[in-house]
């Protein structure tokens, strides 16, 4: 083969080029009793695998899946606009690309022309590139057969016209089926991509030189200029803690490699797991260390699929440049409901009737039953969710008091604290509801207990390690206590799977929940839907809109432009020497954007899409630059 600086590029059109097989759609239209459709495109789908997977030659695929089509020419016109819109995104995307390398893209297939022609030609693909069977048609129009002195309609086709047509250079193809890679097998092209974006053969892939998930893999892996300045396909995602379906979904059409993992991870296991991933999800369990971070080389972003963040080092993230998203609001409510639900059933001793009951216990007294109506609730913590408990408490009656460390604004009729004491001292229910900072640890403990009521009712949705459990045990087994439930535990088991251990299992009227405060399906839908897409567009356009521990900016769509994006240490001087750089390099700037924190810099730029490349090198060795990245 002649070594050249030329790539022809030789695509497959079925399930390459398109998503679909086009005899699979044109069967759709030329049936009309939904049954028989049924059937024939069962069979001509078996058939096409057959042969894809190079079991069924070609000749005897194509002569049988023609035989059980009833098309006529028809057909034709409505094949072509069903399959205008089914090209693959990638190929859509890529339009430029095809459009300014058409001397050297080659379209060919074992469909056929009538339909490909007009599809490809908008891509800008020449006519006489495009090499397919044609058609066969009787008297009446209907379609018959093809033309069997078509090299393509007979076995090996693909390989021999390849050879027939002396191209000068190298010969990359591109395609998902075997009869593409006997191209590469009879030693007629220097490369075969396994074209994977619409359909993975595993009797395919196993014999390609490289996996495309898509052109821009492609693109990239030749270094040539395509639509995204880097395939999706690169960017792996761990999914972790039984992630809701939704957003599992959502990342896998965005075209991340996504791997899922039902529990959480062990500090040395997420350690193993963490080095090529460049997204994160997460819920409560997985602890994000300092050490887990300083294996993570390539982690862009981190989404925690809850409220919480107590559980990632946010600080070593900022420094590293990684952004943390979560979804502050997705199950507020779902706590709400649970702490409410909960307060009712400890004021009427539920926990123990019904354990009761279930040993054949009839124990019918209002003894310490009471109603929630005209109590006393104190919420300790009064943000998202305090708040929203505090407005659903009041309409049912309960008087509600607050203490929040910070200044709060006071909804409804609700009494603020100035002190934890002051109010645990005075109500009949007391709820916490505070986020989980390292600070937070036992703030309720003897002296806490030792201040509140004679019976009081105790609830815990926060976070495990803000209540010291042995005294809270104490104060159960007093009385002082007269009702418990505890939704979060200082150690809480990794899965289900494990054993969930603690000195509060088996105390009376106490309620254990396996921290499901959140878990409601509503809530778990919500939130995979909303870390995701913050993730994507912080990947897509470097926005950090609702970021948890970086400079909150909105950043408009990129048009026409580069986007310069650089991550930096919070220190004097560095926009100017962006700038300096970007004048010496003559570059025409449309657009620049800057925030801080205490931490960092995040200076987003937008530029003509005409620069010299060397100015990347010289933007990453800026003094101070933490990542740098370049969206187009
Ligand atoms: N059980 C569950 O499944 C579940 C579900 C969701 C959230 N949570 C936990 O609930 C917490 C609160 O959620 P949110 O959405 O209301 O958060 P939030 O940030 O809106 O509110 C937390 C409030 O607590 C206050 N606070 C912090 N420390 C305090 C202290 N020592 N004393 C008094 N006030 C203090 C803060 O100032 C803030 O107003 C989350 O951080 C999470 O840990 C648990
Ligand atoms: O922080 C939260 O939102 C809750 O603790 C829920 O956590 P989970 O998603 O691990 O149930």
């Amino acid at each position: 083969m002649t070594e050249s600086k030329v790539t022809n590029f030789i695509i497959d059109f079925d399930s390459t080029f398109t998503q679909v097989e086009a005899l699979d759609v044109l069967c759709t239209l030329a049936f009309q009793d939904e049954d028989e459709k049924k059937v024939a495109l069962a069979e001509i789908e078996r058939i096409t695998n057959l042969a894809m997977g190079g079991e069924l030659s070609f000749r005897e695929s194509l002569e049988s899946r023609l035989k059980i089509l009833r098309a006529n020419k028809n057909h034709i016109p409505q094949l072509i606009e069903k399959l205008k819109p089914l090209v693959s995104k990638s190929f859509i995307r890529n339009r430029d690309f095809l459009e300014t390398n058409a001397q050297n893209v080659y379209i060919l297939s074992n469909g056929f022309k009538e339909f490909i022609c007009p599809i490809v030609k908008e891509y800008g693909i020449l006519e006489d590139h495009v090499y397919a069977n044609t058609f066969e048609y009787d008297d009446d129009g209907i379609i018959i057969g093809f033309d069997k002195e078509n090299i393509l309609s007979k076995s090996k086709g693909k390989p021999a016209l390849i050879d027939s047509l002396k191209l000068e250079g190298d010969i990359y193809v591109i395609g998902d089926g075997y009869n593409d890679y006997e191209i590469r097998k009879e030693g007629k092209a220097n490369r075969f991509y396994a074209f994977t974006e619409n359909v993975k053969r595993k009797n395919v892939m196993e014999f390609a030189d490289h996996i495309a998930p898509s052109l821009d893999e492609i693109l990239y892996h030749n270094n040539m200029k395509g639509a995204l300045s880097y395939p999706k396909n690169r960017i792996k995602i761990l999914l972790l803690e039984n992630i809701h379906s939704r957003g599992v979904k959502i990342v896998e059409n965005e075209g991340y490699q996504v791997e899922v993992y039902p529990a959480g991870l062990t500090e040395d296991e997420l350690i193993e797991k963490i080095k090529d991933v460049s997204i994160l999800g997460i819920r409560s369990k997985t602890i994000v260390t300092k050490r887990v971070l300083e294996h993570a080389n390539r982690l862009m972003s981190i989404g925690a699929f809850c409220i919480g963040t107590n559980q990632i080092d946010l600080d070593e993230c900022t420094k590293r440049g990684i952004t943390v998203f979560n979804a502050p609001y997705s199950n507020t409510r779902s706590v709400v409901e649970l702490a409410i639900g909960e307060m009712i059933m400890l004021i009427r001793n539920l926990p123990d009737k019904i354990a009761k009951m279930h040993e054949g216990v009839w124990d019918k007294s209002a003894n310490n039953s009471f109603e929630i109506r005209g109590k006393k609730l104190g919420i300790v913590g009064y943000g998202n969710i305090g708040k929203q408990l505090s407005v659903l408490a009041e309409a049912m009656g309960l008087q509600v008091y607050y203490y929040d460390v910070d200044e709060a604004l006071p909804i409804g009729n609700v009494t603020k604290c100035d002190s934890l004491n002051e109010m645990l001292a005075q109500v009949d229910i007391i709820s916490l509801h505070v986020d989980g900072r390292p600070s937070n640890e036992n703030i309720i403990s003897k002296e806490q207990f030792d201040v509140m009521k004679e019976g009081v009712i105790f609830m815990n949705l926060s976070r495990g390690h803000v209540v010291d459990i042995p005294e809270l045990k104490k104060a159960i087994l007093s009385g002082k206590i007269a009702g418990t439930a505890v939704d979060v535990f200082p150690e809480e088991p990794l899965s289900n799977k494990h054993e969930f251990i603690s000195e509060l299992r088996g105390l009376p009227n106490v309620i254990l929940t396996p921290h499901i405060g959140g878990s409601t399906l509503e809530a778990q839908e919500n939130i995979a839907e909303f870390v995701p897409n913050k993730i994507i567009s912080y990947i897509n356009t470097g926005s950090t809109t609702n970021s948890v521990n970086f400079p909150d900016l909105a950043l408009p769509k990129l048009q026409n432009a580069h986007r310069f994006i650089h991550i930096h240490h919070n220190q004097p001087g560095i926009i100017a020497e962006i700038n300096n750089i970007l004048a010496e390099h003559n570059i025409n700037v449309l657009g620049q954007y800057l925030k801080t924190n205490e931490t960092v810099g995040y200076v987003i730029t937008d530029i003509d899409t005409k620069y010299q490349k060397d100015v990347l090198k010289v933007m990453k060795k800026i003094e101070g630059t933490i990542r740098f990245r370049v969206l187009y």
